[in-house]
C-alpha cells in the first residue's frame, strides 16, 4: 500500500516529524443533567486528566463528528466513496483530468501503476498513482479506501503526502488517480 520510503541511515526523528494523525475539530458535547452516561465519560475523562475538580458545567465529551456527506456529495464525491472513505474527503474537492500533464510511467505496484506527472494549477511535479476497480467489487473498494484514509491522516518526511483525489470512468470500470509529493 502506497509508497513508503526508509532513509538509509537512522536519523533521529525531531518531534515535530514524528507520525501523527489529524483528526478531524472535536466536537464538545457539555454533559447535563438527564445524561448519565455522557456525565460518566465525562468523570472518566476528568479522572485521567487528574481533573478532580472539575465542575459538573466544565466536563466535556470529546468525539469526532462524522464528516457530512452531503457537502461531500455537493462538492462532487460519489456516494460510494463518501461511504467508504468520507473522513479521508473533508475538506478536498475531486481533482481533474485537465488538472495534470501526464508524464513517464515510474513504477508499478500490485494493482497500480504510477506516473510522473506536472500538476497544473498548483505548478508542481507530483507521483500520479492509477488504480483500476469495479465499482461493484467491495473489496476493491474497502482495499482503496482503506489507502486513501490511512494516507490522508499520516504526515512524515518518510511517507509520501497524499495530495488529491481524482476518479475517472471508463466503460465498465473506473480508476481512482491519487497524487502525491513527487519523492
Ligand atoms: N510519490 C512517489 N514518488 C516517486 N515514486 C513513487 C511515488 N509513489 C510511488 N512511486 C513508485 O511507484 C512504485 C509503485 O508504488 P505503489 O504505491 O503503487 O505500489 P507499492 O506500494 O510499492 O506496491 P503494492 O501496491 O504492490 O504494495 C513504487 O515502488 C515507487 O517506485
Amino acid at each position: 500500500m502506497g509508497c513508503i520510503i526508509s532513509s538509509r541511515k537512522k536519523k533521529p526523528v525531531s518531534p515535530e516529524h514524528r507520525p501523527r494523525f489529524q483528526v478531524s475539530p472535536p466536537a464538545t458535547i457539555i454533559a447535563n443533567d438527564d445524561d448519565d452516561q455522557a456525565q460518566k465519560v465525562s468523570e472518566k475523562v476528568s479522572d485521567k486528566l487528574g481533573l478532580k475538580e472539575l465542575k459538573r458545567e466544565e466536563s466535556v465529551l470529546v468525539v469526532n463528528p462524522p464528516p457530512r456527506s452531503s457537502e461531500l456529495a455537493d462538492s462532487g464525491w460519489p456516494p460510494w466513496l463518501i461511504s467508504v472513505a468520507g473522513e479521508a474527503l473533508v475538506g478536498w474537492i475531486p481533482r481533474r483530468e485537465s488538472h495534470f500533464e501526464k508524464q513517464e510511467q515510474i513504477g508499478r505496484g500490485t494493482f497500480s501503476k504510477v506516473f510522473k506527472a506536472r500538476d497544473l494549477p498548483r505548478n508542481k511535479t507530483v507521483a500520479l498513482k492509477r488504480i483500476r476497480f469495479d465499482v461493484t467489487d467491495s473489496e476493491s473498494i474497502k482495499c482503496i479506501a482503506r489507502e486513501i484514509t490511512i494516507l490522508r491522516k499520516l504526515d512524515h518526511p518518510n511517507i509520501i503526502k497524499l495530495e488529491g483525489l481524482m476518479l475517472v470512468e471508463h466503460d465498465s470500470r473506473s480508476s481512482t488517480w491519487s497524487s502525491s509529493t513527487w519523492c
